[in-house]
């Protein structure tokens, strides 16, 4: 293969103007770039419009993004869906890596996500989660649609840590499109729209398809959803709660900084946690004798009439396997959010534009089968006894990305996905509706987010005996 001009990684054919032509990037791009890498290799370029994209598909590949030129290409292509006035200049999701960032992120990791923190408020995790069991024993033998039921307790979850309030209704029956599932769900259907304004920087970010507006309207709603709790809070001055909230308030944050922060929070720790759940229990019912393991070891450890605690995860090391599997074989975030070259950079011999966007391709590393013993299997057991794991180490394992621009939320996602996993398996069986075979899972089929797929995955839960 040639390396395109200018020493540029190779790829497929890009017309001018239009770019690269792929049609079937539209559904499954994940899936359709791991084949086009098996082509043109693991640093592969294409223009999306007339803007070059970098794809990166390799560990080795990930190794130079993430690791060897991770200060370089640590920036953020924002796409202009989401550069809101009012919004985007407090974003730490979508900002390069400026003093703001560096300053937010510190406060996540000292204060709200530090492992004291975290301890701190594991019991009010465990009582949401609590809720949820009630709500699932109240529906026995009945058709659940699983992730709208996870994401709402995930959403209560956070709710409490951010500002101890729920801001999902379980028994709702009301439009809760409206809601702040609905409004996340929106956002992300938006972001997935392609923007004519991110393939043309001559069209000077104009808003001809109006995706930035109506993003900006799911956000203002989001605002308002908490705007009388934050006011409330400055109001009285009470320093007793202690939440996200209270530690961004007493840290001398702005509104405007704080909804930007609430927002960051609930966004990105939704949907990939609860699309993780989704697919560890998918996974679980395609490999029943997966499932006997996980919950031998859930009754060796905790007695069937308790509660699982967060104190106990450590003690589940198979269930842990399990997460881990479920995030190599369906990780959420199957790009990584886009980066950008703040400089022009050598990477494995070939050049990489300032300004380029850069996508590192976890799906394919994951299902790498020169990584990979049978990649495609679900296999926990690979993960006991191994040292490998997500902290942004081992870059043939990188759900959470690795380098500066590490997700901030993983310890706190990788504590509740396991705390309500547990909790699901130690006190319900699960089966699917009428006589369906867990092989009709479409496995490898779905997009990997929760909300966006055509089929939900829906199971009944029985209390075990
Ligand atoms: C299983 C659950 C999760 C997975 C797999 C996941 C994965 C990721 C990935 C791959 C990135 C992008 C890294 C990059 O661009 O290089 C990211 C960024 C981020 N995640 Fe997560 N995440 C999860 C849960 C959470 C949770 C629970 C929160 C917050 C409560 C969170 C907050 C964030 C934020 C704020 C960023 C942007 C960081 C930055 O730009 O500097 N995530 N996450």
């Amino acid at each position: 293969l040639k390396p395109s001009p200018n020493n540029l990684p190779p790829g497929p054919f890009s017309w001018p103007i239009i770019g690269t032509l792929l049609p079937k990037l539209k559904k499954q791009p994940h899936v359709e770039l791991s084949k086009l890498a098996q082509r043109f290799g693991p640093l592969m370029l294409l223009k999306f419009g007339v803007e070059p994209v970098v794809v990166a598909s390799s560990h080795v590949a990930a190794v130079e993004v993430l690791k060897n030129q991770d200060r370089l290409l640590s920036g953020r292509f924002a796409p202009h869906s989401v550069r809101i006035k009012g919004y985007i200049e407090h974003s730490m999701v979508w900002a390069d890596c400026t003093d703001y960032w560096k300053m937010v992120r510190k406060v996540w990791r000292t204060e709200l996500f530090s492992t004291k923190m975290l301890d701190i408020q594991a019991h009010a995790r465990e009582e949401k989660v609590s809720e949820l069991m009630k709500f699932l024993i109240r529906k026995e033998g009945e058709k659940v649609n699983f992730a709208d039921v996870i994401f709402g307790s995930i959403l209560n979850i956070l709710g409490a840590l951010i500002f101890s309030k729920d801001v999902y209704d379980f028994e709702d029956r009301t439009d809760n499109n409206l809601g702040m599932k609905g409004m996340i769900r929106q956002l992300m259907i938006l972001a997935a729209i392609p923007n004519l304004a991110d393939l043309y920087p001559i069209l000077g970010g104009s808003d001809f398809q109006g995706l930035r507006k109506a993003s900006a309207a799911c956000v203002k709603r989001m605002n308002e959803s908490w705007a009388a709790i934050v006011k409330q809070r400055r109001k009285n001055d009470d320093h007793s709660k202690n939440d996200f909230l209270q530690v961004l308030l007493d840290s001398g944050f702005s509104d405007p900084q704080i909804d930007a922060m609430l927002l960051e929070t609930f966004g990105p720790g939704s949907d990939t946690s609860t699309s993780t759940i989704e697919w560890a229990m998918a996974e679980l019912l395609r490999n029943p004798e997966k499932l006997v393991k996980v919950r031998e070891e859930l009754d060796r450890v905790i007695r069937r009439s308790n509660n699982v605690k967060e104190s106990d995860l450590p003690n589940l090391p198979y269930l842990h396997a399990c997460v881990k599997e479920t995030l190599r074989l369906h990780p959420p975030v199957t790009f990584l959010l886009p980066h950008r070259a703040m400089e022009t950079c050598q990477m494995m011999n070939y050049t990489i534009p300032k300004g380029c966007q850069l996508m590192v391709n976890t799906y394919a590393i994951g299902r790498d089968s020169k990584t990979w013993e049978k990649p495609l299997s679900f296999l926990p057991e690979r993960f006991l006894n191994s040292e490998l794991d997500y902290q942004g180490n081992d870059f043939q394992y990188i759900p959470f990305g690795a380098g500066r621009r590490i997700c901030p939320g993983l310890s706190l996602a990788t504590r509740v996905v396991r705390l309500i996993l547990a909790s699901l398996l130690h006190t319900f069986d699960w089966s699917l509706p009428d006589g369906m075979h867990p092989d009709e899972l479409d496995m490898n089929d779905k997009f990997g987010l929760a909300l966006q797929k055509d089929i939900p995955l829906v199971v009944i839960p029985k209390l075990r005996k």
